[in-house]
């Protein structure tokens, strides 16, 4: 293993059940996309909670190591505002609302092709 980073569960390469997402930046938004399948689901149809937190962490946590800094998730809170189906692709949003010290207020959200936002997310990201 010569690169640990390489393994992260979301966007590590070299993770055999990993996700492999990728990222782009636009208008100061760090965006990746994600079409869970059957393997994610938590009740039928529907992907689980916790991978939803996952991608929402990985948004906003990645969007600031990806502008240079060792950026950890110190809080993290999730609203699933409606079922998040698994088998269509889903749009992965985060932004930076605030800075306060090395501690960083962040913003997150899952959206289907519709626009439909069917979770959000706040977090302190902290730069260590
Ligand atoms: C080139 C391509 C390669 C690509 C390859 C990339 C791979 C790379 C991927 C990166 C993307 C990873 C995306 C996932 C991100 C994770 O999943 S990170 C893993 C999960 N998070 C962690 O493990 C963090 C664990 N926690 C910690 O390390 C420490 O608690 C922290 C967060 C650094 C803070 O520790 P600390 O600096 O010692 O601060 P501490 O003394 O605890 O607190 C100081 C003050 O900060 C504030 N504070 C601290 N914590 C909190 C909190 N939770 N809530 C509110 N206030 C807080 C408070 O004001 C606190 O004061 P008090 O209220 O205690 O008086």
């Amino acid at each position: 293993m010569s690169d640990q980073n390489s393994w992260c569960f979301v966007c590590g390469e070299e993770n055999p059940i990993g996700l492999h997402l990728t990222f782009s930046e636009e208008n100061e938004t760090y965006i990746s996309t994600f079409t869970p399948g059957p393997e994610h689901q938590s009740y039928n149809g529907v992907l689980h909670g916790g991978i939803i937190s996952t991608l929402l962490d990985e948004i906003m946590a990645r969007y600031l190591y990806a502008k240079g800094q060792t950026a950890v998730t110190a809080k993290l809170e999730v609203r699933f505002r409606a079922p998040t189906p698994i088998g269509q692709p889903l749009t992965i949003r985060g932004r930076i609302v605030g800075q306060k010290g090395s501690m960083y207020e962040m913003a997150g959200s899952i959206a289907l092709a519709d626009g439909t936002i069917t979770a959000e997310s706040k977090a302190l990201i902290a730069i260590v």
